[in-house]
């Protein structure tokens, strides 16, 4: 395991920003789209995937796992699955590099087939819990052997003959949810998860779009049951994958934060579980125009047209984080600009990403000359004054792009510039990043 060589980076202030610019594909739709597309029968052409390490790292997994997964010439990418069953026991270890959604969702899907699968990380991710996954895949008949606390390095023992389950979320994550489904996709009979907070749906809109029986159910106590039945026939399909709401939070929070901008992001993907930061925006203020609004392909898009101005501090209450869990870095920049106060609830699982980001997010704006608290209660309160922050600090990134390409954003209209120790994460989601910001007016470059 080879650690990329660090490149810091340096982001200085900026006049107005101006321009059009689609930001690259979702990244969990990506992810997704191989994945799926390997357990199906036929071609699976996919338009728009995101190029990040992460995703890439997925095709190779997909590969060595027995499917056909290429970029053509065109950019199009085509996967000729190996069918649901037909996964093959892979030769070497898979390395998920920094990505948690790459490294759960795949446990889940090998979990059901009769074969062992080794899958590793880099630095951040051998750090990240893994029992969250483990815990209902046992259940279901898996067998699994990892380094204590249920970290990577570990194996998993699939079987064909895993028993459906119904599995109440004990913590609101998508990973988790989908890797009890993608267990249950070659399971026989029905396995339900209930999840009490709604976290984001790509997962049970693309099963859907394969040819899979995945239904929802509202329960009693509010919560939502989600279940898929075992053993469908999946058909490949023709995929046209959004831009990616979190990457363009980026571009548009720097249009926000500088006065004169126009920034015109097309295509961003709409689906209302990942729109938190949208709604926090608009209520702090911002001026958004959401047009054209369409459906590609199943998920909902629209063209953002984003204009700079002033924000004001607000309450984000903690039933919104699931909609907007990558994007508490950039708000926080965001609220750091703003006038007032801003407090962020409910940010537990901030601490269990690429870094823990509650920390670094803290410690960078300290930095940077902002006072912030962290609550017992794992909340972030911001202090705003209505003026640029000072900057004129390095921020730590500890391997996590959203955490780089916040601070870079957030130099852009600092008084001094902001360094910060790392871009070279920025590629597992965001890849030409620095161009796309540069060639809105951004000054962004090597420290
Ligand atoms: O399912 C997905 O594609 C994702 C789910 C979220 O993680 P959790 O499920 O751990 O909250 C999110 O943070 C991650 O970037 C992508
Ligand atoms: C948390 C993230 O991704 P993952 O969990 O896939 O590493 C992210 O992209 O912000």
């Amino acid at each position: 395991m080879s650690l990329p060589q660090a490149r810091p980076l340096r982001s200085a202030a900026t006049g107005a920003l101006s321009g059009t610019l689609r930001v690259p594909g979702d990244k969990s739709i990506s992810h997704r789209s191989l994945m799926f597309g390997a357990v199906a029968v036929g071609e699976t052409v996919i338009h728009g995937l995101l190029e990040g390490e992460d995703v890439l790292n997925t095709a190779a997994a997909m590969r060595a796992l027995g499917a056909q997964a290429e970029r053509g010439a065109d950019g199009v990418w085509r996967v000729r699955g190996a069918g649901l069953g037909g996964l093959a026991e892979p030769a070497g270890v898979l390395d998920m590099g920094n990505s948690g959604t790459a490294a759960r969702l795949l446990i889940g899907l090998v979990a059901s087939h009769p074969i062992t699968t080794f899958f590793t990380g880099d630095a951040s991710l051998v750090k990240r819990p893994m029992m969250r996954v483990i815990t209902p895949l046992e259940r279901m008949g898996a067998s699994f052997v990892s380094r204590a606390g249920g970290r990577l390095p570990l194996a998993v023992v699939g079987t064909d003959q895993t028993v459906p389950f119904t599995y109440r979320l004990p913590v609101a994550s998508a990973q988790v949810k989908s890797a009890v489904l993608l267990c249950g996709l070659n399971t026989a009979g029905v396995t339900t998860v209930i999840e009490s907070e709604p976290t984001r749906d790509h997962t049970e809109l693309m099963l859907r779009h394969f040819g899979a029986t995945v239904t929802t159910e509202r329960l009693e106590d509010g919560a939502l049951a989600v279940s898929v039945t075992g053993q469908p026939e999946l058909t490949g399909r023709e995929i046209f994958v959004p831009a990616d709401p979190s990457s363009a939070a980026f571009p548009l929070v720097a249009a926000l934060l500088r006065p004169g901008s126009e920034v015109l992001l097309r295509d961003v993907g709409m689906n209302p579980r990942r729109t938190g930061l949208y709604d926090t925006l608009l209520e702090m203020g911002a001026d958004i125009g959401f047009e054209n609004r369409r459906n590609l392909a199943g998920e909902p898009v629209a063209d953002l047209r984003v204009r700079g101005g002033e924000l004001k501090g607000v309450v984000v209450p903690p039933d919104r984080a699931p909609s907007m869990i990558d994007e508490y870095p950039i708000l926080a920049v965001a609220a750091s600009f703003a006038q007032g106060t801003t407090v962020m609830l409910g940010l537990k699982e901030l601490r269990v990403k690429e870094s823990d980001r509650l920390a670094m997010v803290a410690e960078g704006l300290t930095r940077c000359g902002v006072r912030v608290e962290v609550g017992a209660d794992d909340s972030l309160t911001v202090y705003g004054t209505g003026r640029p922050p000072q900057g004129g600090a390095t921020v730590a990134t500890a391997m996590d792009h959203r955490i780089a390409m916040s601070f870079l954003v957030m130099g852009m209209g600092t008084a001094e510039p902001v360094q910060v120790d790392d871009g070279a994460f920025i590629d597992t989601s965001f890849p030409g990043f620095t161009t796309v910001m540069n060639g809105l007016g951004a000054r962004i470059g090597a420290a």
